[in-house]
Parts: C-alpha cells; sequence; structure tokens
C-alpha cells in the first residue's frame, strides 16, 4: 500500500474582516502517486487550500504534515505548485535556461551532457516538442503550460498542485496531457493534484475532492462521483449532478443507456465504454 505523503490534519483559514472561515476544519491525507482532482464552485476555497498546502497562508487551526512532519519553511519545496499566469513562475529566457535553472538548482556540477539530456528528457515526458533554443515568450499557451508542468517535474515534489493548469489548453491537448499526467503521476509516483472546473479533468483522475464554502463535501473515485450507487438505473442523481456540475457528454450517455436498458454501465473512458458494452447480454 502507498504511504501518505501528505496529511491535513483539521485545518482552518480565518480572511481578516471576513465572518466565516474560508477553510473550515478541512481534513485529507494524499498518497504517493495519484492523480487527483479538486473540484468546487467559485468561492469555495481550492486555491486557499492549495495555498496552505504550500505553506504559504498562517493557519487558525490545525496542521499541515508532510511525511510526517508538520510543514514548515525548511520542507515546504516537498509541496510545488504550477501557477496561473504560466509566466508567472518563468526565469529563464529559452526552454533549455528554464530546465537547466531547475536542475542546477538541485546539482549545480552538473555535468554539461548530462544537463542536456535532462532538460531532453524532461521536454519529452511532458510532450513538449519544440527546440530547446526556442524564446520562452514564443512559445504557445499550450506549450508553456507544459514547460511548467516539465520544471515542476524537474523540481522532484512529492506534492504537485496544478491549478486550473490545462486551462489554456485546445480540447486535444487537454486529453493528451491528462492521460500523460495520470501515467507521469505513477511513474514517478509524484502525487498530483489537479484543481479544475473541467469535469473530463475530474474524469480522468484517480480520486476526487469536492469543496463547498470551506469545507470537504466529498471524497471518492470517479466513479462514485459520477454515477454514484452503481446499481441504480432509474435515474437517481449522482453526486456531480447534486453538487451542480454538469457530467461529461460519456458519462450522460453511458447513464442514458442505463436508464433505457437496465444495464447499468459506469465507464471513465471511451474505450472502457466499448468494453462495457460489448459485455452487455442482448436477449435473443
Ligand atoms: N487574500 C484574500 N483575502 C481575503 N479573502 C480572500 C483572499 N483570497 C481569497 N479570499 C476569499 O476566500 C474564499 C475562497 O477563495 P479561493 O480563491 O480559495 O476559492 P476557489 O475555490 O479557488 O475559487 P475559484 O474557483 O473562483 O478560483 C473566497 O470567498 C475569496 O473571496
Amino acid at each position: 500500500m502507498s504511504k501518505i505523503i501528505l496529511h491535513v490534519d483539521h485545518i482552518s483559514v480565518q480572511r481578516y474582516g471576513q465572518d466565516h472561515p474560508v477553510l473550515d476544519d478541512v481534513t485529507v491525507q494524499f498518497k504517493a502517486g495519484q492523480l487527483v482532482a479538486l473540484c468546487g464552485h467559485n468561492g469555495a476555497g481550492k486555491t486557499t487550500l492549495a495555498r496552505a498546502m504550500l505553506g504559504l497562508i498562517p493557519l487558525a487551526n490545525g496542521t499541515i504534515y508532510v511525511e510526517g512532519q508538520p510543514l514548515d519553511r525548511n520542507i515546504s519545496h516537498d509541496v510545488q505548485m504550477v501557477f496561473q499566469p504560466p509566466m508567472a513562475q518563468i526565469i529563464g529566457d529559452t526552454v533549455f535556461e528554464e530546465l537547466a535553472i531547475t536542475l542546477l538548482q538541485r546539482d549545480a556540477c552538473l555535468p554539461s551532457n548530462q544537463l542536456a539530456q535532462l532538460v531532453t528528457d524532461a521536454c519529452r515526458r511532458v510532450g513538449l516538442h519544440v527546440p530547446l533554443t526556442r524564446g520562452i515568450r514564443e512559445l504557445s499557451g499550450g506549450e508553456l503550460q507544459r514547460l511548467c508542468i516539465a520544471q515542476a517535474l524537474l523540481s522532484e515534489a512529492k506534492i504537485l498542485i496544478l491549478d486550473e493548469a490545462l486551462s489554456s489548453l485546445d480540447p486535444d491537448a487537454r486529453t493528451h496531457l491528462r492521460q500523460h499526467l495520470r501515467r507521469l503521476a505513477k511513474e514517478s509516483n509524484t502525487t498530483l493534484l489537479m484543481i479544475s472546473h473541467d469535469m473530463e479533468d475530474v474524469l480522468a483522475a484517480d480520486r476526487v475532492l469536492v469543496m463547498e464554502q470551506g469545507r470537504l463535501i466529498h471524497d471518492g473515485t470517479p466513479i462514485d462521483f459520477f454515477y454514484g450507487n452503481s446499481s441504480d438505473t432509474d435515474g437517481t442523481e449522482s453526486p456531480c449532478e447534486s453538487f451542480g456540475f454538469e457530467p461529461p457528454y460519456l458519462v450522460q450517455t453511458a447513464r442514458a443507456y442505463s436508464r433505457r436498458t437496465g444495464h447499468a454501465l459506469t465507464p471513465v473512458d471511451e474505450h472502457q465504454f466499448v468494453e462495457e458494452l460489448s459485455n452487455v447480454t442482448v436477449p435473443s
């Protein structure tokens, strides 16, 4: 069983002049190697939770532990965030410079041939296929997002927070990068916390967290979230709908099929949908 990397233990955050806490007694644990989606309507407290996990916000109550140690300034490099807008975190002039700076911060004596290889590998891992000499200002929005994710992965953080980091990508690039992130989480044993309003992002995650008015109100798998009790074929609302989100087209189609035929399908991607459909026994 993978170990607990980060433990948010009953934390509350109170902003000056506000009656209600912005985070209200939030408790959640994160294991290594998971892609976790964090969703919630505007103002629910998602970014505040992320910033608290980075150690950037004073807590009114509770403690955050990273690998069992209370979070403080000395160990906050274990948690990294891809900020919005992405340019806010860029220092270098070219793709190579940007990634080399991060690598050299880790090991200032890296030989140049190894440095070049590691930069090339980092770009490949996130699907950034541009010359390493390309100027940062010449990158498209999607390429810049990939560069920021590559940089955050090179920092060897144990928890990487992506706050709406896929939002500027076109739908194809978004689908591709989502699958990539899922693989990266497993391969590098990094926990990726993806803050998103996009239900397609949520569908691709291993786990779904939902926040409302500063509280964590749901923690489960995408199947729980989108299909609820999988034996329901009578149109009962799923948690996704009851929290006020619109399920992705794939989920709506599968649920319509289940209601109409009485065969409960719970796919989270197209391949699974086809497989589940092909296993349905049709009465002769
Ligand atoms: N620096 C601040 N000072 C006072 N209140 C703040 C501050 N930052 C955030 N808030 C308030 O805290 C609440 C939660 O904000 P937060 O940005 O965490 O929500 P969110 O879920 O990330 O929202 P969104 O989806 O709109 O980005 C909001 O009511 C917001 O107005």
